[in-house]
């Protein structure tokens, strides 16, 4: 069944239709991953965006069950160039087509996705949607334009109740804005015991779990539009030590003073090069970010600017004068992609060890021992 994309500046193209018959629209974004589609259109923090992935041969390896970073994806639609039908992997359990169709998620194939990238790079992400061709072209982009791109993705994807993965390393308390498994896994392979709360869990209330540390999970959409967690995170700030990773990042800056602003048209791929400013290494990160933290706003704040993209400068990573935080615009647990900064999950528990080290020859803590 053929199936045409509309975007928002009247630019259409015809391909055909996979995964769900619904049609479906959003923020059109790429991704430059050569391979790691499975974690890309499971990764929650492209709710309500449509992804274009530019390597032009998507589905060859099929859907496996390990390589999820979410249970319940919420992608608003996939484009790809060519949908391989046939997938070859000893790992396949079902072929792309039919996990988007059971997902209830629209794609669509054989359109010129080089073509697509090239008109976001220039002109900057926008919405699209897709539709029958049948379907007027002038009447779509009407309706697109009187649409809204939603806010407070994060209220859709983080987790309703709370729960503990057990362990018997540090405490960690880790506030899912939309976290991707890859952060959990990075968690539990270090042996922590994990509490899992919602992004609008109390300062209170996560500082009676008595956390060694406070982890801050990626997430979909403007870090300014979940108020109550920036709120909740200057709270947090100098009572417990805490990693930020890309929406935690975002939300660390704000809670600090800096500002936050929108990108042309995003750094989402596998392969974005960052240097950071103290070791002078650069490693190769996997990104998914459309916001970017303001570099000039970081100077009436506490905050540091501890490594940039090599490609444009963006900040890439913080670090705080005064308090044990830090965070990194990019995905140091990959999925998909390179694990060149998968030591930061060591950093952090090296930063509890030395805090806890801290407060238990502390003078107060020796006050109380003596009084009692
Ligand atoms: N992966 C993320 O956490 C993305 C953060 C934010 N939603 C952005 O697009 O910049």
């Amino acid at each position: 069944m053929k199936r045409k994309l509309v975007l928002e500046d009247g630019t259409v193209f015809t391909g055909y239709a996979f995964g769900s018959e619904r049609d479906g629209g959003g923020e059109v974004v790429f991704n430059t991953g050569m391979t790691g589609y499975q974690e890309i259109l499971s990764d929650p923090s492209y709710c309500g965006q449509m992804v274009t992935l530019t390597y032009p041969l998507i589905g060859n390896y099929g859907i496996n069950l390990d390589d999820f970073e979410t249970i319940q994806p919420s992608i608003a639609g996939l484009i790809v160039k060519e949908n391989c039908e046939l997938p070859s992997n000893f790992r396949s359990e079902e072929t792309l087509h039919q996990f988007l169709k059971k997902k209830d998620i629209p794609a669509i194939y054989g359109i010129d996705t080089r073509k697509l990238t090239k008109i976001i790079r220039s002109r900057g992400t926008m919405k699209g949607m897709f539709a029958p061709v049948e379907r007027p072209d002038l009447e779509i982009v009407q309706q697109l334009n009187k649409t809204t791109l939603p806010i407070n993705q994060v209220s859709q994807v983080s987790t309703v109740k709370p729960y503990v993965v057990p362990g018997r390393g540090h405490r960690i308390v880790l506030i899912d804005y939309g976290m991707k498994h890859g952060i959990l896994r990075e968690f539990t392979k270090r042996n922590c015991h994990v509490t899992v709360v919602s992004y609008d869990t109390t300062a209170e209330e996560i500082l009676q779990l008595k956390p060694d540390g406070v982890m801050l999970s990626n997430g979909p959409g403007n870090p300014k539009s979940v108020p109550e967690s920036i709120q909740t995170i200057q709270l947090l700030l100098g009572r417990v030590p805490i990693f930020g990773i890309c929406l935690g990042h975002q939300l660390i800056a704000l809670a600090c003073g800096a500002d936050t602003h929108k990108l042309v048209f995003g750094h989402r791929g596998s392969n974005h090069p960052v240097k950071d400013m103290e070791t002078g290494r650069v490693w190769m990160t996997s990104q998914n970010h459309g916001y970017a933290v303001e570099y000039s706003s970081l100077k009436q704040t506490e905050l540091e600017m501890s490594q940039y993209a090599l490609n444009d400068g963006t900040v890439e990573g913080l670090k705080h004068n005064h308090y044990r935080v830090f965070s990194v615009q990019y995905h140091p647990e990959s999925a998909p992609g390179p694990q060149d900064s998968n030591s930061l999950f060591d950093r952090f528990l090296q930063m509890i060890q030395d805090h806890k080290q801290e407060e238990a020859t502390s003078w107060p803590n020796v006050q109380t021992f003596i009084k009692s």
